[in-house]
């Protein structure tokens, strides 16, 4: 399977489990892989047949800006599931990058890696 990749993504929102934090919205920084068949918009050269990347950084950006999640597990669970859903796509990588949460670290945060399975209506 193919991939296209966003990475460096950014947005801010609300997220953490201090006080401070549901205040004030912080940086975050997502790198997204996702899996897909490339062939069919190699073949036509037309967006229609491409997996969007501007489309998806769109989404996730407008979707991140709307939470207002306490954890960045959950944050980035519902991001991949977003990407699943919307985009169709077989799988996802998220790495989700929390600039600032530690101040004696160069970043924080998660990776995760999703199917189309882990979100099957049961
Ligand atoms: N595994 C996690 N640990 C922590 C999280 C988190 O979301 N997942 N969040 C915090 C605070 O919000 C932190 O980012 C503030 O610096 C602490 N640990």
């Amino acid at each position: 399977m193919d991939t296209v990749y966003i990475r460096g993504l950014r947005a801010r929102t609300i997220v953490g489990i201090f006080e401070w934090e549901r205040r004030l919205a912080q940086e975050i920084v997502f790198d997204i892989e996702m899996s897909t068949d490339i062939r069919p918009a190699a073949r036509s050269d037309a967006i229609e047949d491409a997996l969007d990347y501007k489309s998806v950084a769109k989404a996730v950006v407008a979707h991140v800006e709307a939470s207002d999640y306490q954890l960045v597990e959950r944050l980035a669970e519902s991001i991949c599931e977003l990407i699943v859903r919307e985009f169709g796509v077989t799988s996802v990588g998220l790495t989700l990058n929390k600039k600032g949460a530690l101040t004696d670290a160069a970043d924080v945060g998660v990776r995760i890696q999703r199917r189309q399975d882990d979100y099957a209506e049961v």
